[in-house]
C-alpha cells in the first residue's frame, strides 16, 4: 500500500528505507559525544546526531519538501520551497526517541510529523505522522487523514501487516513519564485512580510505550511537572505527531486541557504535557486536572 500524496509517499519510503541503516548504526554509538547537549538541554549520544545528519541529508532531498527540523538541531533548516505553497510540506524529526533507552539497550523509536505550514505550526497542520519502533523487530506506523497502517521493517522493505489500525475500545494498559514526587495534586489523584483499573506498561521511550497503547488500549501521559510545568515532551517533535496519530485512531490526545493538535505553537522546541489514549480516559482526566 502507498499513500496517495506523492511527495508524503517519498518522505515515508525514504524514512522506511533509512530505518534499516538507523537499526544497523546503533552499534557503536551509544557513547556521549564530548558534553555535546541538544537544544533542550539534553545530553547528546553519538546515536542521536548521526540519525539526526541521516535523516537531515535525506529527507531535505526530496522534492516537496521545504522545510527539516529535529529536536537535535536549533534551527529550522531550508531546504526548498515555501511550506505554506501547495505540494510542499515542512518535516519535524525526533530522529531517536527514548534514546537514553540505547545505554540498558531497551526499544526506542524514530518519530516525524509531516506539516502543511512552516515550522513551529499548529498539529492541525500535520497532513501526515508515523513512527518507527526498534523492538524485537522493526515495525512503522504511519497516519494520515485517511488511514492510519501499519508495517514491519526489514532489509530496506515495508510490509503492510494492518492497514487500518484502530485503538482497542476496551483500555488495559497506561504508563506515565515524571517521578511521582513531582507530580501535581491533581494528576496524582487522577494516577491512583488509573492504576486500579489498569496495568502499568512504562518503558522509557514514548514511542514504545504508545504503542503499548494502540495495541491494547489505555493511556499514556507525561504530565506538566512541580518543577517542570510544561513537562518533558517537545509539540513540533513528539506531541503532534503522536497526537495525530492516536487521533486518526479513533483515540484523543490533550495537553491536559485541549487537543494537542489546537496548541499554539511558540518557539519550535517549545515543550508540552503529554496524553494520548482512550477516549473516556482523557475525557477524565482534563476534567480532572486543575
Ligand atoms: O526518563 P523519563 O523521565 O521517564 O522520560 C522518558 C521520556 O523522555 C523521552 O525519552 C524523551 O525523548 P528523547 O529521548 O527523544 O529526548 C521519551 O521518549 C520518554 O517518554
Ligand atoms: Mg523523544
Ligand atoms: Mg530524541
Amino acid at each position: 500500500m502507498t499513500v496517495s500524496d506523492p511527495v508524503v509517499e517519498s518522505i515515508v519510503a525514504t524514512l522506511s528505507r533509512s530505518a534499516t541503516e538507523i537499526r544497523q548504526g546503533l552499534v557503536g554509538r551509544r557513547n556521549t559525544v564530548d558534553d555535546e547537549e541538544n537544544p533542550s538541554g539534553e545530553t547528546q549520544l553519538a546515536a542521536d546526531i548521526w540519525a539526526d545528519e541521516l535523516l537531515a541529508e535525506r529527507l531535505s532531498d526530496i522534492d516537496g519538501v521545504g522545510q527539516y527540523a529535529s529536536e537535535e538541531q536549533e534551527t529550522v533548516l531550508e531546504c526548498g520551497d515555501d511550506p505554506a505553497s501547495a505540494d510542499t510540506y515542512a518535516v519535524a524529526v525526533d530522529p531517536l526517541d527514548g534514546s537514553s533507552n540505547l545505554t540498558s539497550n531497551n526499544a526506542m523509536g524514530t518519530i516525524i510529523g509531516i506539516y502543511d505550514d512552516a515550522l513551529p505550526a499548529r498539529g492541525d497542520r500535520l497532513v501526515a505522522a508515523g513512527y518507527i519502533l526498534y523492538g524485537p523487530i522493526t515495525t512503522m506506523v504511519i497516519a494520515t487523514d485517511e488511514t492510519v497502517s501499519t508495517y514491519e521493517l526489514s532489509g530496506g522493505e515495508r510490509r503492510l501487516i494492518d492497514r487500518d489500525v484502530t485503538l482497542p475500545t476496551e483500555p488495559v494498559v497506561y504508563g506515565f513519564g515524571g517521578r511521582v514526587p513531582d507530580w501535581t495534586d491533581s494528576f496524582e489523584s487522577y494516577a491512583r485512580e488509573i492504576e486500579s483499573e489498569l496495568k502499568l506498561r512504562y518503558g522509557g521511550a514514548m514511542i514504545g510505550d504508545v504503542n503499548q497503547v494502540l495495541t491494547y488500549g489505555g493511556i499514556f501521559g507525561y504530565p506538566g511537572l512541580e518543577s517542570a510545568p510544561d513537562g518533558k515532551l517537545r509539540l513540533q517533535f513528539e506531541g503532534n505527531p503522536i497526537g495525530y496519530i492516536l487521533e486518526r485512531a479513533g483515540g484523543r490526545s490533550s495537553d491536559g486541557e485541549q487537543s494537542l493538535l489546537s496548541v499554539e505553537p511558540t518557539a519550535l522546541h517549545q515543550r508540552t504535557p503529554v496524553f494520548v489514549g482512550n477516549d473516556d480516559l482523557i475525557e477524565r482526566l482534563e476534567s480532572e486536572l486543575e
